[in-house]
């Protein structure tokens, strides 16, 4: 499909704003080539007086004929202005509608998309695609749809007078219009292609920036300032290139438009001059011939440019809908599951996994009963967090199952399934709001003293007291004013305002002090109260009081049981609390 016809398709709600917006267009249009038809008249008037075409239609006096002119030139020229103001107003309203509603769709389209799709794009290449390419095709519905319409438009009714007036010369005076119209497609094949390298070049060059200026700290603590700038320059002097490409071609369309309009405009001046001392036309007819080429030939120079920015709107366009076209992998719909109806019972049978061909868990089978707090535990990267990924249906599992309260999580509606679940990650997000709103985070509607209630409960209120402006501190942009360890507590206070049947805790580092560690364990005695709660452990003291410990390696469970059954089963538990709890040792010593 074309890409007009898919914005066609997709904008098919607005079909009568297009259509209306078209007849003001050409209706504008009509009555902008009319004062040329006037100056004809005039001119017939003051030469030809009571043998006028005016005085064929009754008005034999030839001051009246010039009074009426007047007046028929007001009309036009007031006729014209509305009509102006409408198509304005239409087209112009339609860009912002479309537009607001194009940015909304694909933003909430992006939203459900399953996060490998994110994993193969850059953040700043998407962000170019939501912001400056849906911004293009307001540039394109602001002026460039209209002076299409109205090229035609004038293009069909000047051609109309040219043959009611002179047969012989519109046929030579039109002759470059194909030529034109050839041009003009030739060119717009052929800048397509580089267009769309401009379009990705641009999203490149955003697509880093995005990313160094979320590592800026890096950047400076590394002394990689050069390093990046050259990053940044090799991307810019691409975006340089592809565009001088696009410059090359799309500067010299409007230079060899303009010999074809010459043609014709020389053909009429010369040509129809001589066809008016012959007598073969009259001197009104004439002046009105030479006028109308101007205003017939001129405009088709812009059609250059309205195709020009007509194939950089439609590159935009197409990038933005291939996003909204984007197939969900992930079914949203299914069963409803009632928040109070939950009990939290998790069962994960044959369980296997992979991203792409890297398979990550093998034939996982356990249970969690409801109200248990479980532990994983096991070397960095054998799966622990993937587990939990699969539970949030993040990515579904190749084989074998997950079970809660015994429903298959697959046929599960995706956002009730979500909601029963706290999650607590290891790269917390938190907004650009207040300390209230991040723990209030989707929640607008909650009071402050739940919130409070909630930091208590995850030993974050303290710190939280002692901020400027306490919960109503702004946190900075993805929370840079908070410590690691506070942006934690947010993050826990958040999935216990929650209060989710399930909670899972996903630490992030083992890298705490003691005080922290403490406050971990208190708050998670508080906080599994009555819950399902899963933590993903690096620090083997937090958890050992869980109900039961699973020892993950290489995508595999190789182990499970309470604290004291695993030490005493001697194995890769007994040896790793060996060795965390000698280094604590060492620690202390
Ligand atoms: N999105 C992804 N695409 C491809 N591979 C991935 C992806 N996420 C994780 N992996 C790989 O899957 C494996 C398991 O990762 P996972 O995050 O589950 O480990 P983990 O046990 O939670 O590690 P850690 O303790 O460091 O958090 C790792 O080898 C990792 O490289």
């Amino acid at each position: 499909m074309s890409s007009l016809s898919r914005l066609f398709q997709y904008a098919r709600r607005y079909r009568r704003d297009v259509y209306l917006a078209s007849s003001f267009s050409v209706v504008n249009k009509f009555f902008d080539i009319l004062p040329e038809v006037l100056i004809g008249v005039a001119v017939d008037v003051v030469v030809n007086r009571d043998a006028s075409f005016l005085a064929a239609l009754g008005v034999t006096d030839a001051f009246s004929q010039l009074l009426w002119l007047g007046l028929l030139t007001v009309l036009i020229w007031g006729g014209e202005s509305l009509f102006e103001y409408l198509y304005q107003l239409r087209w112009r309203n339609l860009a912002q509608n479309l537009q607001h509603e194009l940015r909304l769709d694909a933003y909430q389209h992006v939203q459900k998309l399953p996060l490998s799709y994110f994993e193969d794009k850059s953040t700043g290449k998407l962000m170019s695609v939501l912001n400056d390419d849906i911004n293009q095709l307001e540039r394109f519905l602001n002026g460039g749809a209209n002076s299409i319409i109205q090229v035609l438009c004038s293009t069909v009714m000047v051609s109309a007078v040219f043959f009611y007036l002179a047969p012989t010369l519109a046929m030579i005076a039109l002759a470059p219009i194909p030529l034109i119209l050839y041009g003009t497609f030739w060119f717009q094949k052929r800048i397509a292609p580089r267009y769309a390298a401009v379009r990705e070049a641009a999203a490149v060059i955003s697509g880093r920036l995005n990313n160094n200026l979320l590592g800026v700290a890096t950047i400076k603590a590394f002394t990689a300032e050069a390093f990046e700038a050259a990053h940044i320059r090799d991307a810019s002097e691409h975006y340089r290139a592809t565009n001088a490409a696009a410059i090359r071609l799309s500067s010299a369309i409007i230079p060899v438009i303009r010999m074809a309009i010459l043609s014709g405009f020389v053909v009429t001046l010369v040509y129809g001059g001589h066809l008016a001392l012959t007598g073969a036309i009259g001197v009104g007819s004439y002046s009105v011939l030479v006028f109308l080429t101007q205003r017939l030939l001129w405009p088709l120079t812009g059609l250059a440019d309205i195709a020009d920015l007509y194939q950089r709107s439609m590159t935009a366009v197409d990038r933005v809908l291939d996003i909204l076209q984007a197939p969900l992998s992930i079914d949203y719909h299914g069963k409803p599951l009632p928040h109070d109806s939950v009990s939290g019972q998790l069962s994960f049978s044959h369980l296997t996994f992979g991203y792409g061909d890297l398979t990550v868990l093998h034939d996982i089978s356990l249970t969690i009963p409801p109200g248990r707090t479980v532990a994983f535990v096991g070397a960095t990267g054998s799966g622990k967090s993937t587990l939990v990924k699969l539970l949030l249906r993040f990515y579904d599992a190749q084989h074998g199952e997950i079970r809660l309260d015994g429903q298959d999580i697959r046929q599960l509606a995706l956002t009730d399934l979500r909601r029963a679940i706290g999650y607590v990650s290891q790269d917390v997000f938190l907004t650009d709001g207040s300390v209230a709103q991040n723990i209030a985070y989707g929640m607008p509607e909650v009071g402050r003293d739940a919130i409070v209630a909630a930091a208590r409960a995850a030993e974050a209120h303290e710190f939280i007291e002692r901020l400027p402006q306490g919960y109503d501190t702004p946190i900075g942009e993805r929370g840079q004013k908070l410590s690691g360890g506070q942006r934690q507590r947010l993050a826990l206070a958040r999935a216990i305002l929650k209060d989710p049947k399930i909670l899972i805790l996903d630490e992030a580092t083992s890298a705490v002090d003691n005080e922290t560690e403490a406050a971990i364990q208190r708050s998670l005695d508080v906080v599994s109260r009555g819950r399902t709660t899963v933590v993903i452990a690096h620090r083997l003291s937090t958890v050992r009081h869980a109900h039961c410990i699973h020892v993950m390696e290489h995508g595999r469970l190789i182990e499970s049981g309470t604290h004291d059954t695993l030490l005493a089963q001697d194995g890769s538990y007994a040896a790793l609390w060996r060795l965390q709890t000698g280094e604590r040792s060492a620690e202390l010593a």
